[in-house]
């Protein structure tokens, strides 16, 4: 099973240049987490800095007791393993043939046998619909396969927390909705913590429990997934529905003079609290239940209170029958 990945107080600074400041927040055992955010706000840096490859300055990122930030290196690189990570490119070595690329880890960081590599190799491709394409070179797949390869990699060490950044980026819709049907399809079937980084709103709509976002150096909010999409705060609602007017601007954030002129001239659509939330995908007929399902919300039904009202209907409308009664 996967294991909570606690953030407390986290700050990050390149230079002169304040990334985010006093990041709080818990990734769930085995549920999926999405962070939004536009682009600039530091996404991949708090990915990098919760495995250790990045050092935020201040705060503590705890896997099962080890401090991610503040741990003398040996035991980063130990607790290091106990990640999954695919990067926005798949970052697969151009010359490998997929097979290889997949395998690298487990030649890298684990002394099994060549036999036994291959099982756990095809067992993953299978697990991303990748079999058959074991001797293809990253060069000759599409963007969309090389993402799979690149999560395959990523699960060949059973990862306890997988991090994902950007699957979606450079895919098609429909390769898109793939993308989204696998990951709930993956925690399913290894139930480990998972976080993903995405602009995507169907990918963020459809797949996650828990979700948050980072603007102006911040966390605007993180919590179950009703939180945000049913929220009335300026950013996430002009975030969610992809419109111009509100406070993200084209260079990451606008002036309070645009925004008070684009309020007064009624440029501001008013975002109805309660909005529809889509239903979150369940894993392909045949495959495990999700058992992130009832830890969340037995989790979630204990903070109930504490929710917005709008998020609260969501939240219970979206309740499992044999859990609501
Ligand atoms: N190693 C580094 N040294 C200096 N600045 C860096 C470094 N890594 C990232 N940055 C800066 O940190 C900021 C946040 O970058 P990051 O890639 O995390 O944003 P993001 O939210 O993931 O963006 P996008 O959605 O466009 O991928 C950027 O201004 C970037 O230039």
């Amino acid at each position: 099973m996967g294991i909570e990945v606690a953030v407390e107080g986290l700050t990050k600074t390149f230079g002169r240049q304040n990334i985010w400041s006093d990041l709080t927040l818990t990734l769930p055992a085995g549920e999926i987490s999405v962070m939004l955010g536009p682009s600039g706000t530091g996404k991949t840096v708090f990915l990098k800095s919760l495995v250790g490859l990045v050092r935020p300055e201040r705060g503590r990122v705890l896997v099962d007791g080890v401090d991610m930030v503040g741990s003398r290196e040996r035991d980063v690189y130990e607790a290091r393993k106990r990640f999954g990570l695919m990067f926005q490119d798949g970052a697969l070595f151009g010359s490998m043939p997929l097979f290889d690329n997949i395998a690298f880890p487990l030649r890298e960081h684990t002394g099994r046998k060549e036999s036994e590599i291959r099982r756990i190799v095809l067992e993953r491709m299978e697990m991303v619909g990748l079999l058959g394409s074991e001797g293809k070179l990253p060069g000759e797949i599409s963007g969309g396969m090389r993402k799979r390869a690149g999560l395959a990699r990523a699960l060949v060490l059973d990862p306890q927390i997988i991090l994902i950044d950007e699957p979606d980026s450079g895919l098609d819709p429909v390769r898109t909705s793939y993308i989204s049907q696998l990951l709930i399809d993956l925690n399913a079937q290894i139930d480990a913590t998972m976080l993903i980084v995405t602009h995507n709103l169907d990918i963020a709509g459809t797949v996650p429990d828990n979700m948050g976002m980072l603007f102006r150096r911040g966390l605007v909010a993180f919590g179950p997934r009703e939180v945000l999409l049913t929220s009335d705060e300026p950013v996430v609602a002009q975030f969610l529905s992809g419109r111009r007017a509100g406070p993200i601007g084209m260079a990451e954030e606008k002036d309070q003079a645009t925004i008070d002129r684009e309020e007064t001239q009624g440029v501001v659509e008013q975002t109805p609290a309660g909005r529809p939330v889509m239903p979150q995908l369940e894993p392909t007929p045949g495959l495990p239940r999700r058992q992130a399902v009832r830890r969340r919300q037995e989790r979630v039904r204990a903070m109930l209170h504490e929710l917005p009202p709008a998020a609260q209907r969501a939240v219970v409308a979206g309740f499992a029958p044999e859990v609501s009664a």
